[in-house]
């Protein structure tokens, strides 16, 4: 599935003028919307928006009642929802939890759990996995069938701040070495991973779209959100250096020092992004404390050990 040039601008999944109608009332109307391979694209809405609806008529779980919906053909999908019907009282380990949407061999599932990182969790119960554990565990089902297509229903759901960057970086790691299409689902702009080229904003139809940096201009979206938008700066922002695991810090220039420079763009009150471009490791010694993006002119401080 490594991903030649030609094939980066082929359609997986196209919405054109789809809607969803149940009980009288149109749930998501008249959404225009095109995923290609290697392409992130990210659903934005409030609750009730019809961000699920859109993902689940982009798979096929739902058949559009306005519009239509076209799929590659022989397109492999792998889907991660919102929600899993798990009985939590029965014990179910990370292997059978894969195992549960058809049979892997067993060289896919050790591909999968290794490339999301929880190998050694094979045998662990889903029930004691963290919350970016329980993610990946579910991210590493979803790519062992190695779909062309990867749809996320709020995949960083339960994770906190740092895992949801990792999670993040993860996500945009697979789409870099597989090629895949990602169709992600956030809450808000805030949660968008720099990695998104688009961003669809939904609330019952399409409200806006474009870039994450567009859309966070827009007037839709503010008067949508409430929101300035000024935490968008959280993900322009790219970093010139890496933090090895070590401690030490690797320059863009292939130096490495031993703490960052004050001018490295990285520092307090600086709006800075965690992204996968920036391959930025977090490590112990390197304290963050990060404010809400949502709030004007936000930044993140860093604590350097
Ligand atoms: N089968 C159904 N019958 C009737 N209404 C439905 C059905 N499925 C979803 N809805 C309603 O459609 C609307 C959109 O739901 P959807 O789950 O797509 O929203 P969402 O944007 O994903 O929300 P959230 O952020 O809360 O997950 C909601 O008001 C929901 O209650």
């Amino acid at each position: 599935m490594l991903m030649p040039s030609s094939a980066r601008q082929q359609s997986l999944v196209s919405l054109a003028n789809a809607g969803i109608r149940r009980q009288g009332r149109w749930l998501v109307r008249g959404v225009d919307l095109t995923l290609s391979r290697g392409e992130i694209v990210t659903l934005i809405g409030p609750n009730g928006a019809g961000k699920s609806t859109t993902a689940k008529l982009a798979i096929g779980v739902l058949r559009p009642d306005e519009g239509s919906v076209q799929r590659a053909d022989g397109l492999a999908i792998g889907y991660v929802p919102q929600k899993l019907s798990i009985d939590w009282t029965m014990p179910l380990s990370v292997e059978r939890l894969m195992h549960l949407t058809g049979r892997l061999a067993e060289t896919d599932l050790a591909a999968a759990l290794e490339a999301v990182g929880i190998p050694h969790l094979r045998k662990a119960e889903v029930q004691h996995l963290s919350g970016g554990e329980f993610q990946r565990a579910l991210l590493a089902r979803a790519i062992a069938r190695k779909p062309d297509l990867l749809v996320l229903d709020e995949p960083v759901q339960g994770v906190d701040f740092a895992g949801e960057t990792a999670l993040y970086g993860l996500i945009g790691e697979i789409r870099n070495r597989t090629g895949c299409g990602i169709l992600m689902i956030s809450h808000d702009l805030h949660m968008v991973m720099a990695g998104t080229d688009t961003v669809v904003c939904l609330n019952g139809h399409v409200c806006c779209r474009g870039t994450p940096a567009a859309v966070s201009q827009s007037d839709d979206y503010r008067k949508l959100f409430g929101a300035p938008g000024a935490g968008l700066a959280l993900y322009t922002h790219r970093h010139d250096h890496t933090h090895l695991p070590d401690g030490r810090v690797l320059h863009r220039d292939g130096s490495v020092t031993d703490h960052c420079h004050p001018d490295d763009g990285h520092h307090h009150g600086h709006p800075h992004a965690h992204g996968i471009h920036d391959g930025h490791d977090h490590h112990p010694g390197h304290d963050h404390a990060h404010h809400d993006p949502r709030d004007a002119g936000a930044g993140e401080a860093h604590r350097h050990a």
